[in-house]
């Protein structure tokens, strides 16, 4: 059960990501339990978990933050729009594990995507609207994690589990606002030879090439 205590509003080093971190994942979006928007209202991309414990035994089940990209040529084409060659970056808060409260018995990776940095926060308020896109169910979706926030708990109701992804949310994104991690989203000059190589990954997919 998620302890009674105050959240810390911004986690890990202001210095930037720390060792693990990045760690890049990516994979297909695919179709969840279908509760993400139906039950909370907070819409999850899911990409398939089946390796994850082998490849990355570093990523404990828990709660992440971190950057995504999704493939512009599939998106644009689901939605019918001019096809895109390239990828915008941004900010997402996820979760790892077997989501306790609904005692799921496999392993899930389920992103949230939230606004770009530069808009004003949904969810800094007591009612919140979390963000929501087109679907792009298929699409392929590059994620670089960038740091650990919380463990996974169960929680006396629905609406508790709600607030807690609300603040989530913004500790995800008063983390990712320092200069050492926006710099995994926009190019400010000052970025190291590997914080460039991760940010083009991020935009890399077959037949795209990377911006920047
Ligand atoms: C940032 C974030 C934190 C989450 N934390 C928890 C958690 O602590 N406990 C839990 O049971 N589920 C947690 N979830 C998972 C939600 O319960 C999950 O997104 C929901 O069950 C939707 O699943 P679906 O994509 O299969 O429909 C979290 C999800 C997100 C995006
Ligand atoms: N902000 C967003 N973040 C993640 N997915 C989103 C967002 N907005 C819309 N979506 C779409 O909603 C789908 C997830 O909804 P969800 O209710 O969690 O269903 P599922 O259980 O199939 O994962 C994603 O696969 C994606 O296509
Ligand atoms: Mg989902």
């Amino acid at each position: 059960m998620r302890p009674d205590k105050p959240r810390d509003p911004v986690v890990g080093p202001d210095a930037g990501p720390e060792n693990p971190y990045p760690v890049r994942l990516s994979g297909p979006v695919i179709k969840g339990f279908g509760r993400g928007s139906k039950d909370l209202g907070i819409p999850t991309a899911n990409i398939p978990a089946d390796d994850l414990s082998e490849k990355h035994p570093e990523l404990t089940s828990g709660v992440y933050y971190g950057v995504v990209a999704l493939d512009p040529q599939n998106l644009a084409h689901e939605n019918g729009a001019e096809k895109s060659t390239s990828a915008t970056l941004l900010p997402a808060v996820l979760s790892i594990g077997y989501n306790p409260f609904y005692k799921n018995t496999v392993r899930s990776v389920e992103i949230h995507i939230m606004p770009p940095l530069t808009q004003p926060s949904p969810t800094a308020v007591a009612q919140p609207k979390f963000n929501r896109l087109p679907d792009f169910y298929g699409t392929q979706l590059n994620l670089l994690i960038l740091g650990y926030i919380r463990p996974e708990y169960d929680y006396v109701s629905l609406e508790a589990l709600i607030e807690d992804i609300r603040i989530d949310c913004e500790v995800a994104r008063q983390s990712l606002l320092r200069e050492a991690y926006q710099r995994y989203i926009v190019d400010d000059g000052k970025a190291s030879a590997q914080v460039t190589e991760d940010r083009k990954w991020l935009a890399t997919f077959e037949g795209v090439n990377a911006k920047n």
